[in-house]
C-alpha cells in the first residue's frame, strides 16, 4: 500500500493543499510537521509569529482529528528529522509545498536528493503563490523591478487554478509525536499575548470565516476604507496567508466569484493588494537577503543614525507624542497587528525622522506582528525607506499630523489607542494644548524632514 509523508511548512490547511491532496489520492498519508530552530538560513520566528504557530498547529491537529488523523509534531533539523519520519513509517514518499527563501529552497533541494536516493518518490507543489516567481519575467527574460508591469504580466498569464477541496478521505498509521506545549511556543513569566488573544481566531476555518465575512461586508468601499484606521476596512487575512491556513486560489476565486456584487474598481484594489504580496515574494525569490542588504545597494552608504535606546524604545511602545505613530505602535504591541497606512507613517517615522536604519524596524516588526512575513515585511521596509525595488520616493515623508487629520479625521482611531488623549481637544496636535499624560514630541517634524531630504539628495547627487 503506498504511504506517503505530507510535510507542512507555511500551508497549515487542509483544503486546497496540493501534496495533501494528491499524497491522498495516492493511498495512506501521515501528515506531519517539523519546528526546525536549527538549520543554517532559516529566520527564527518572531514572538507573535510563534504564538500564531501554536495555535495554528493545534487547530490543525484538530481538524485531522475529526477526520481519524494525527498531526504529527517533530522537531530538529528537518534533513534528519523527515527521512527519520518518513523511514518509521515506512512510507515510500514525501510530498511537499514549495518554499521561496534561498534557505528554505536549498534545504527542499537537498532532501529531495537525499529521499530520492533513498528510494522514496518526492513530489513539490504550487500552492502558496498564485503565480511562480520564475515564470513572470520581463521580455529579456529577467525579473520585475516595478510592481505594475509585474502585475500587469501575471495578469496576461492563464488564469490562477481553482482550488481543491479537503481530501475526501484521509487515513493513515500514527507514529510518534511531540507534545506542543513542550516547543513553548507561548509566552510565560510574563504572558504578553492577551491582546492577541482577544484580536485573533488561528486556524483554517478562522481563515474562511473571516474570508467570507470580508467578502459579505467589507468588499463594498474596500478602494476607499482601506485608508482608514478606524474602519474595519480590510480582510485582516495577512496572518491567514502568512500561515498558509488559507490560500490565495482560495482568496482569489471566492473574490472573484463575489464579483456579481461588490463594484469592480474595489474588486481590483482587493485583487492587487494580493499582488502585492506576489511582488514581495518573487523580489525576496530573487534577492534572498532581501531583510538585511539594500535592494538598492547605493543605500549602504547612507548616513543611518545611531539609534538612541530610549528614542528607540518610545517609537517601539508608542511613546514618540506624535499621536498617529503611537497609536500605530500600541495597536501593534497590543494586537500583533498595524494598519497598512499607519504601517507606512510608523515606518516613515522611524527611518525618514529619526534616521534609523530600515533593518531596525523590520526586526521589530518581524517580533511583533502576527503576520510577520518573510517577504512582505523586508520588501515593505524597504519600499519605505526608498531603498527598494519600486520604492517610495526619497522626499515622501510621511507627516504623521497630515495623515492622521486626514485618514483619520475625527481621531477615533487617536482615542482608542491612546487612553491620554480620550478628552483632548486636538487629538492630532496634543502639545498645543499640553495634555497631561501624554509625552511631548520626540523631535521637530520639520527639521528632522530637512535632515533626511538633505540626506537622500546627498546619496542620490554621490
Ligand atoms: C513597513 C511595513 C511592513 C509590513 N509588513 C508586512 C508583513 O510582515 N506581512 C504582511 O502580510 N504584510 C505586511 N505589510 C503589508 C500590509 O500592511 C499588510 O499586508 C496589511 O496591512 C494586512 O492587512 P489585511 O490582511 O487586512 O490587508 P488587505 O488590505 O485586506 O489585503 C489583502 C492581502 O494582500 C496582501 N497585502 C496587502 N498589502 C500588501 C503590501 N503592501 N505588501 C504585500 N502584501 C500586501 C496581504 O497578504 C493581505 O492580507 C507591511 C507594510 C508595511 C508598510
Amino acid at each position: 500500500m503506498a504511504l506517503t509523508v505530507v510535510w507542512l511548512r507555511d500551508d497549515l490547511r487542509l483544503a486546497d493543499n496540493p501534496a495533501l491532496h494528491a499524497a491522498a489520492e495516492r493511498g495512506e498519508v501521515v501528515v506531519c510537521y517539523v519546528l526546525d530552530e536549527v538549520s543554517e538560513g532559516i529566520r527564527p520566528l518572531g514572538g507573535a509569529s510563534r504564538w500564531w504557530l501554536h495555535h495554528s498547529l493545534t487547530a490543525l491537529g484538530a481538524s485531522l482529528k475529526e477526520r481519524g488523523m494525527e498531526l504529527i509534531l517533530r522537531s530538529g533539523p528537518a534533513q534528519a528529522v523527515v527521512p527519520r519520519v518518513a523511514a518509521e513509517c515506512e512510507a515510500d514518499a514525501v510530498f511537499w509545498n514549495r518554499r521561496y527563501g534561498l534557505a528554505e529552497r536549498t534545504q527542499d533541494a537537498a532532501l529531495k536528493a537525499s529521499l530520492g536516493d533513498g528510494g522514496y518518490a518526492v513530489r513539490s507543489f504550487q500552492a502558496n503563490l498564485l503565480f511562480e516567481p520564475w515564470e513572470v519575467t520581463t521580455g529579456s527574460g529577467t525579473p520585475y523591478k516595478v510592481f505594475s508591469p509585474f502585475w500587469r504580466a501575471c495578469r496576461n498569464r492563464p488564469a490562477p487554478r481553482a482550488p481543491l477541496g479537503v481530501p475526501g478521505s484521509l487515513n493513515g498509521p500514527v507514529t510518534e509525536s511531540e507534545d506542543l506545549a513542550s516547543w513553548r511556543l507561548l509566552p510565560y513569566a510574563p504572558d504578553w499575548a492577551a491582546g492577541l488573544r482577544e484580536t485573533w481566531d488561528p486556524g483554517e476555518h478562522a481563515a474562511q470565516s473571516r474570508l467570507q465575512h470580508f467578502l459579505a461586508e467589507t468588499i463594498d468601499g474596500y478602494a476607499r476604507a482601506r485608508e482608514l484606521p478606524d474602519t474595519e476596512g480590510t480582510s485582516r487575512l495577512s496572518p491567514h496567508l502568512r500561515f498558509g491556513e488559507i490560500s490565495p486560489f482560495q482568496v482569489w476565486q471566492l473574490a472573484g466569484a463575489d464579483s456579481g456584487t461588490a463594484a469592480a474598481g474595489d474588486l481590483t484594489v482587493f485583487m492587487q493588494e494580493l499582488g502585492w504580496r506576489e511582488f514581495c515574494w518573487q523580489l525576496l525569490y530573487h534577492q534572498p537577503d532581501l531583510a538585511t542588504a539594500n535592494y538598492r545597494p547605493e543605500f549602504n552608504a547612507f548616513p543611518w543614525q545611531q539609534p538612541v535606546e530610549e528614542e528607540l524604545d518610545a517609537w517601539r511602545y508608542g511613546r514618540t507624542g506624535f499621536p498617529l505613530i503611537d497609536a500605530g505602535m500600541r495597536q501593534l504591541w497590543h494586537t500583533g497587528w498595524m494598519h497598512n497606512r499607519v504601517r507606512m507613517a510608523a515606518g516613515s517615522f522611524l527611518i525618514k525622522n529619526m534616521m534609523v536604519d530600515w533593518r531596525v524596524g523590520e526586526q521589530w516588526f518581524w517580533d511583533t506582528l502576527v503576520d510577520a512575513d518573510p517577504a512582505n515585511n523586508p520588501a515593505n521596509w524597504q519600499w519605505v525607506a526608498g531603498s527598494g525595488a519600486d520604492a517610495a520616493p526619497y522626499f515622501r515623508i510621511f507627516n504623521p499630523v497630515t495623515q492622521s487629520k486626514k485618514f483619520d479625521a475625527d481621531g477615533g482611531y487617536l482615542r482608542r489607542w491612546i487612553p491620554e488623549l480620550r478628552s483632548a481637544g486636538n487629538v492630532h496636535e496634543p502639545w498645543k494644548e499640553g495634555v497631561s499624560g501624554y509625552p511631548a514630541p520626540l523631535l521637530d517634524l520639520k527639521a528632522s524632514r530637512d535632515q533626511a531630504l538633505s540626506a537622500y539628495q546627498d546619496l542620490r547627487q554621490a
